[in-house]
Order: C-alpha cells, then sequence, then structure tokens
C-alpha cells in the first residue's frame, strides 16, 4: 500500500529533520527517510563528535603555551577517555533525534530512499507519495581512485577510533585534513598531511594559510606539499604511499581530500531530477530540475560552503516556501573555520579585494602582543579586516588564531546588519574580552 504525505524528506540529517520539525508546526504530514544515522554528518560524525576530540588540542596547547608563565608541567591526552567522553555525546543522538521526530508525528523509516520507475519514493518494502519530496542526502567522504585505495580510512572512522596509531598521514589538505590532523598530534601521533599542489585551504587567505602551516611545522606536523599519492601498498602492519621520488610508511591512512554528493544511489533518473559533480542542481527557490521535487544542504550543488549553519539556513527557508512565501531565497554572509590551535576564520569578502579594487582598504593588525593573547600566551594571532570607504562598512574578515571563532561571528554580525564602524565602536562591550578588541581591528 502507498503511503501518503505533503511532504517525503529523504535523508534525516541538520536540514532534513530541521525541516520535517517545522513542517508539523505547519500541520503537515511528513516521512522522514534516513538510512543511517539519524541526525546526520554533523552530530554524529562532523562537527560535534571533532570538537569534542579538539578538546584534547585546546588544553594541551594552552598548557604548553603557558608553560614558564605560571604553569609548570606538561598535560597529556588519554586517547580512549577521550573517545569515551565523545561517545557519551554521540552514541544517544540517533535514537534520540529519531524519537523526536516521531513523538512530534512525523513517520520515520530507517532505509534506503530511492525514487522508482512510477515516481514513488521506495523505503524498503514502503512505497511513499508526497505532494512535495525533498532531497537531503549530504555527502560522503571521496576516496582517491588510486590502487590500495581500500586502505583508505575517513574521517569517520577517524572520529571513532579506538586506539590513536603511532603515526598516522591525511591525504589531502582541506578543513577536515588540517583539522583532524590538529587532533591526532595532540594525542601524541607522529603526523604527515599530504597535499597534492602549494595550496592547501585554497578558500583562505593565503598568507594566513602559509603562516599557520610554517607554526604547525614549528610544532611538529610534517607537510608534504606537492605531492601526489599514487599506490598504497601494505607492507606488514604499515601501509607505504608512495608516488615521483615520494615513499612514506605509515601505520594509518586517511583520505581528506573532499565529499562527494549522495546522489548516486537514490533514483534521480526517474524522476527527472539533474545533478552534476557537486550535487542536486537547484534554482532560487531550492527546486530541483523536476518542479514537486526540491533539494537543501550539503547534496546542493553549489560554490557555497557546505556548512551546518547553511543547510539549517536553507531548510528554514524551505519550510516558509512550503508555507506559502513566493521569495527567492538569499544568502547572508556565511563565516567559515577551520578549527584547531590557531583556528582560521574567514567571512565576507576576501583580503585580495582590496588590492584589486579601490573602494575597499584593508587593516591588518598583528595581534600577537595584544593583552588578550599575551595572557594566554599564544603565539600568533592575526586579523585582516576589509572596509568599504565609502559606507564605512566592515564587508569581510580573516582571522588566524586560537579564538578566531569569537572574532569572526562579531564580523559576521557586523556584515549582515552593514553596522557603521562609528555605530559598532559606541557599544559598551564587556571588557576585558576577544570581543572587546574588535573596536581595535576596525
Ligand atoms: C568531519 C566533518 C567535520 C565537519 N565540521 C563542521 C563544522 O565544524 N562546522 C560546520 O558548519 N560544518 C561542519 N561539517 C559539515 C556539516 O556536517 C554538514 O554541512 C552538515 O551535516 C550538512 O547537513 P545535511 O543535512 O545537508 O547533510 P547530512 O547531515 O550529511 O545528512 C544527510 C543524511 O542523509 C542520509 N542519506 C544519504 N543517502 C540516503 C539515502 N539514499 N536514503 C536515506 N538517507 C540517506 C545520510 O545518512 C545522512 O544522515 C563537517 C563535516 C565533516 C564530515
Ligand atoms: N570546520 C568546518 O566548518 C568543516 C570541517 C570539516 C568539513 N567541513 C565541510 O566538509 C567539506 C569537506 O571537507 P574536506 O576537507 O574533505 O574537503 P575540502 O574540499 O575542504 O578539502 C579537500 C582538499 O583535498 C585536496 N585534494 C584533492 N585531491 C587531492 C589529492 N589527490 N591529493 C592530495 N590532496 C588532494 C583539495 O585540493 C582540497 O584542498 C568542506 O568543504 C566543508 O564544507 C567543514
Amino acid at each position: 500500500m502507498t503511503k501518503q504525505y505533503d511532504v517525503v524528506i529523504l535523508g534525516g540529517g541538520v536540514a532534513g529533520v530541521s525541516l520535517a520539525h517545522s513542517l508539523r508546526r505547519q500541520r503537515k504530514t511528513v516521512a522522514v527517510v534516513e538510512n543511517n544515522l539519524y541526525g546526520g554528518t554533523c552530530p554524529n560524525r562532523g562537527c560535534d563528535p571533532k570538537k569534542i576530540l579538539l578538546s584534547g588540542l585546546e588544553v594541551t596547547q594552552l598548557v604548553d603555551d603557558m608553560q614558564g608563565n605560571g604553569i609548570s608541567g606538561k598535560v597529556k591526552v588519554n586517547w580512549s577517555d577521550l573517545m569515551r567522553h565523545k561517545r557519551q555525546y554521540t552514541n544517544p543522538i540517533s535514537n534520540a533525534t529519531q524519537n523526536g521526530l516521531a513523538s512530534d508525528g512525523i513517520d520515520t523509516y530507517h532505509e534506503n530512499a530511492h525514487f522508482n520507475k512510477d515516481g514513488l519514493l521506495e523505503a524498503g518494502d514502503d512505497l511513499l507519495s508526497g505532494d512535495k519530496y525533498v532531497i537531503a542526502t549530504g555527502q560522503r567522504p571521496s576516496i582517491l581512485d588510486i590502487p590500495g585505495k581500500q586502505f583508505f580510512k575517513t574521517s569517520t572512522d577517524f572520529l571513532n577510533l579506538d586506539e590513536m596509531p603511532e603515526d598516522v598521514t591525511f591525504v589531502g589538505g582541506g578543513y577536515i585534513g588540517f583539522e583532524l590532523a590538529g587532533i591526532a598530534h595532540a594525542a601524541g601521533a607522529t603526523v604527515h598531511l599530504i597535499h597534492h599542489n602549494d595550496r592547501p585551504l585554497k578558500q583562505f587567505d593565503q598568507q594566513l594559510v602559509n603562516q599557520a602551516v610554517d607554526h604547525l611545522t614549528q610544532l611538529g606536523i610534517d607537510f608534504h606539499m606537492n605531492t601526489d599519492v599514487k599506490a598504497i601498498t601494505q607492507v606488514g602492519d604499515q601501509f607505504v604511499l608512495s608516488g615521483d621520488d615520494f615513499r612514506l610508511p605509515t601505520d594509518m591512512v586517511f583520505c581528506t581530500a573532499g565529499r562527494v554528493p549522495n546522489v548516486d544511489t537514490i533514483g534521480l533518473e526517474n524522476v527527472g531530477v539533474k545533478a552534476d559533480r557537486h550535487g542536486v542542481l537547484v534554482n532560487e527557490y531550492l527546486q530541483t530540475t523536476n518542479p514537486n521535487i526540491f533539494a537543501m544542504g550539503d547534496v546542493v550543488s553549489t560554490k557555497r560552503p557546505k556548512l551546518t549553519p547553511v543547510a539549517g539556513y536553507e531548510a528554514g527557508y524551505l519550510a516558509k516556501y512550503f508555507n506559502g512565501s513566493t521569495e527567492k531565497i538569499q544568502f547572508k554572509a556565511i563565516p567559515t573555520i577551520v578549527f584547531g590551535q590557531p583556528s582560521l576564520g574567514q567571512v565576507g569578502l576576501p583580503s585580495s579585494i582590496a588590492t584589486d579594487d579601490s573602494r575597499y582598504m584593508l587593516i591588518t593588525n598583528d595581534m600577537t602582543s595584544w593583552y588578550s593573547y599575551h595572557r594566554l600566551n599564544e603565539p600568533l594571532a592575526k586579523a585582516k579586516v576589509v572596509i568599504n570607504r565609502d559606507s564605512e562598512t566592515v564587508v569581510g574578515a580573516t582571522v588566524l588564531s586560537n579564538h578566531a571563532d569569537y572574532l569572526i561571528n562579531i564580523f559576521t554580525m557586523m556584515i549582515d546588519q552593514q553596522m557603521k564602524i562609528s555605530d559598532f565602536n559606541k557599544e559598551i562591550l564587556a571588557y576585558p574580552t576577544f570581543a572587546s578588541d574588535v573596536q581595535y581591528l576596525i
């Protein structure tokens, strides 16, 4: 028997779950089909578990930085305890999320979602028909297609490692490679990060990226730039990575060379939905090439950063659209942070625009000797702020420091509110804080 719903959502991740609850508040009938863990990537195998494991890096680095400045004696990460701490948070997520949906009156299916030739959605033995469908199936780690690729582990494996090997290697210098390398290094592993060209974290200000790489190199992370891994072979208990003039034995190798959208197994060809290698194609209403099928979150083909708050924002947009709004989706400034010690955060226009366009002015500050950073003896604290000369507003910022997240969120609000610098400087902010430093950065 076919079950009929107002909206059927494929994927019970950040975007799918958020939209489902919003639609129930509109009294719509909703089904969510999830083939893995409810809650999706962010709370189960992404942002949240990563940041719990990152606390090992934050604590050890703080103690290291403060040596000789009132603190003596080193601390060590106990990986299995830290992992238990993480699992206490992550293990209940999926059931709790599914139960939360069910108690809100949403039908949940723990199956692979797939459009069949009749245009209905198959979820195991169930057939679901929706007035509207929403694809929110996210992405999965991509695995480089090289001999020995079966030896690659993924970020999901890393975030659930029972023991930290002595020597680990990450192939791909993006968000995930940098973040996991920092965590593994703090946990005591010898860490290699291999990148195929000389522009890791290519979305970010390259001057600050290079300073971060130099700093992490001094701390002991072994960067291999302009290196193509062409094969992996198993030799005894180890894996040997090889390329032209390159050979590296390691205990465990993680592929951190990007993520691919989950579009290949959901029968898009049966419902006329087009996708490219970046994901499902949508218009300004998040509508696919089939007018009754929409897509949101990481699975969408877009140049925007694929992040949790973006997925949530798109879910919020679709909830309004399904409730009768006719507005096109419009994005605000999207802040993005590579978490580590230091963290690298960026929002709005890149600092390079000030070189190319006289309407903009760049203010660069080395904050290392400032009170906030001196207090914790932080070794690296830099900020670049782009200002629109005419409107006297901030239009972009990049921050490299252990506390970049505080500053980037403030700059994001200033950009979105188009707040005049003179108005921001009128605010009375709690002092001394990272936030109050912003008044000296603009
Ligand atoms: C290691 C890591 C760290 C990250 N850190 C951050 C961070 O610090 N900050 C940040 O903002 N973002 C971070 N992200 C990105 C963030 O997790 C994603 O942007 C976010 O989860 C996207 O939400 P989504 O709902 O679009 O997709 P997902 O959360 O991936 O949800 C999609 C769901 O669809 C399910 N699914 C797939 N195919 C099917 C199918 N055929 N049938 C049924 N269900 C299916 C999947 O199992 C999944 O549960 C990180 C990602 C990773 C991998
Ligand atoms: N803090 C955060 O917000 C956060 C953290 C993790 C992930 N994410 C999200 O997940 C996405 C995926 O992260 P990611 O780090 O896997 O992807 P990414 O696209 O950020 O980085 C992948 C890197 O691998 C490199 N690469 C590609 N092929 C390679 C090869 N053959 N050898 C070596 N390097 C190679 C690419 O040049 C790129 O720099 C991000 O784009 C982001 O949307 C966000």
